[in-house]
């Protein structure tokens, strides 16, 4: 079943045609990743998904219902939730609050409940805490959770960017470029952590990312971009060995390194 289908999505910025007729369907609960090289429109993509653009035309459909023509704002409390390719945290902030951030779309005191220190926003705010810290336990960083986001290795911030967008209660998870900037090491952890969410969540995983052997090694589906069309989509095995995939963006060395 398609959990999210866009149809003929284009967007267009001044004569530059960012995403041109762009087709998809994601099927529920699978892990799909978009690929092609620099400027090929993928983050344009996610961009017109979450509300950040208006499409020049086209449709989206989150379970069958369109979500173009929303903010952002409601595109999150519609279930999908991303991260950003240039890290986007509340640097001055705890760890702890930057996830709390995450939760303001499903808590219920209001400005003026607040100010007044009613005892329901008080538990409220203590079930947030709570709630924030043990989703700082499931992506691995509760040890943080006091230290300001700033202070954090650049790969722990990249996890705290996940931690945020899953207090939002996502059904759908964008991630774009998640493995950008991290060594071997926190990758084979983020690639446990992308399959985990995945399985525990009950997560739609979609996710733009360079990094090639992590998108062979999780993806179930593969969405190929390049100056903003669709060259190609199918699975790992298809893709690795798809002439115009490899003419465009793999290089010919891609069946045998990318496995
Ligand atoms: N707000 C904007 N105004 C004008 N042009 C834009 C805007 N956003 C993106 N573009 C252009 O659209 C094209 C696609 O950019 P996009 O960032 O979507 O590519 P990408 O595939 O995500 O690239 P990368 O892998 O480098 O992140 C590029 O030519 C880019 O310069």
């Amino acid at each position: 079943m398609s959990i999210l289908t866009v149809k003929n999505l284009t967007k267009q910025f001044g004569g530059l045609v960012a995403n041109s007729n762009i087709n998809m369907e994601v099927q529920k609960g699978s892990i799909t990743a978009v690929i092609g090289p620099n400027g090929a429109g993928k983050t344009t993509f996610f961009n017109m998904v979450t509300g950040v653009y208006q499409p020049t035309s086209g449709e989206i459909l989150l379970n069958n219902e369109s979500i173009v023509g929303l903010k952002p704002h409601q595109v999150t409390k519609k279930g999908i939730a991303r991260t950003f390719q240039n890290i986007r945290l509340f640097g001055a902030i705890t760890v702890l609050e930057n996830v709390m951030i995450g939760m303001h779309n499903h808590l219920h005191g209001g400005l003026f409940s607040t100010i007044l220190n009613l005892p329901r926003v008080r538990k409220e705010e203590k079930e947030a805490r709570k709630e924030a810290y043990r989703l700082l336990e499931y992506v691995g960083l509760e040890s943080f959770f006091n230290e300001e986001a700033r202070n954090l290795p650049y790969g722990a911030q990249r996890k705290l960017e996940i931690a945020r967008a899953l207090a939002t209660k996502p059904k759908v998870l964008l991630l774009d470029e998640p493995a950008a900037g991290m060594n071997p090491k926190e990758t084979s952890e983020l690639t446990k952590l992308i399959y985990n969410m995945r399985a525990e969540l009950d997560l739609t995983i979609v996710l733009i990312e360079h990094d090639m052997k992590l998108v062979m090694e999780i993806s179930e589906h593969i969405v190929v971009l390049d100056h903003g069309e669709k060259i190609a989509e199918g699975t790992p095995d298809e893709i690795r060995n798809n002439e115009k995939v490899i003419e465009a963006y793999l290089g010919k060395g891609a069946a045998t390194t990318a496995s």
